[in-house]
């Protein structure tokens, strides 16, 4: 079902100090400008790298979805990792067939990269949160 690594989320209470650190300490030097997602609860800003990229996330308004992360980690921290798959739809059902808890509605949203996107819940894979991202059309593997 999932296909390449898509991004790595990393929650920080600061977009601007993190940018900073990617830039500065590891070099890093295609980075975008931070955006805000408000039907996501989160402010973005991607760190690309050859084969992939970082997603920086800060909380944004009250009802964020990474509030409670940053209450356990306040300096931030891995978050979520994102896969891509050729059909969300398909990938949902048959993730619930396995027995995952999708989280939310389990009806897709849209993402920072403009497909829909699904998150399954970290009980249910080892402590990690995966997102599932629609593959951009003509990219899917
Ligand atoms: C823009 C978009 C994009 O890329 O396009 C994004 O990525 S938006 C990225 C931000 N959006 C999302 O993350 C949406 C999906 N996430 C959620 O619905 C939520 O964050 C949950 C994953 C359900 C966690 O919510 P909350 O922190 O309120 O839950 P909770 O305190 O009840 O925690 C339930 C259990 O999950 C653990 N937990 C919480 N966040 C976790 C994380 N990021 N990775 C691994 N485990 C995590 C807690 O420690 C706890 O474990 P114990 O039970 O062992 O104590
Ligand atoms: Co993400």
């Amino acid at each position: 079902m999932i296909g390449r690594l898509n991004h790595v989320g990393v929650a920080t209470p600061s977009i601007e100090a993190s940018v900073a650190l990617y830039r500065d300490m590891l070099g890093a030097t295609k980075i975008g400008t931070p955006f805000d997602m408000p039907a996501q609860g989160v402010r973005v800003c991607f760190v690309d790298l050859p084969n992939s990229q970082i997603e920086l996330i800060e909380p944004l308004g009250d009802a964020s979805p990474i509030h409670g992360f940053l209450a356990k980690n306040p300096k931030g921290g891995q978050h979520h990792v994102c896969f891509e798959v050729e059909e969300i739809l398909a990938a949902r059902d048959e993730l619930r067939a396995k027995g995952a808890t999708i989280l939310g509605t389990g009806e897709p949203r849209i993402g920072a990269h403009g497909t829909p996107i699904l998150f399954i819940h970290p009980k249910d894979m080892g402590g990690v949160l995966i997102e599932l991202m629609e593959s951009p059309k003509g990219e899917g593997h």
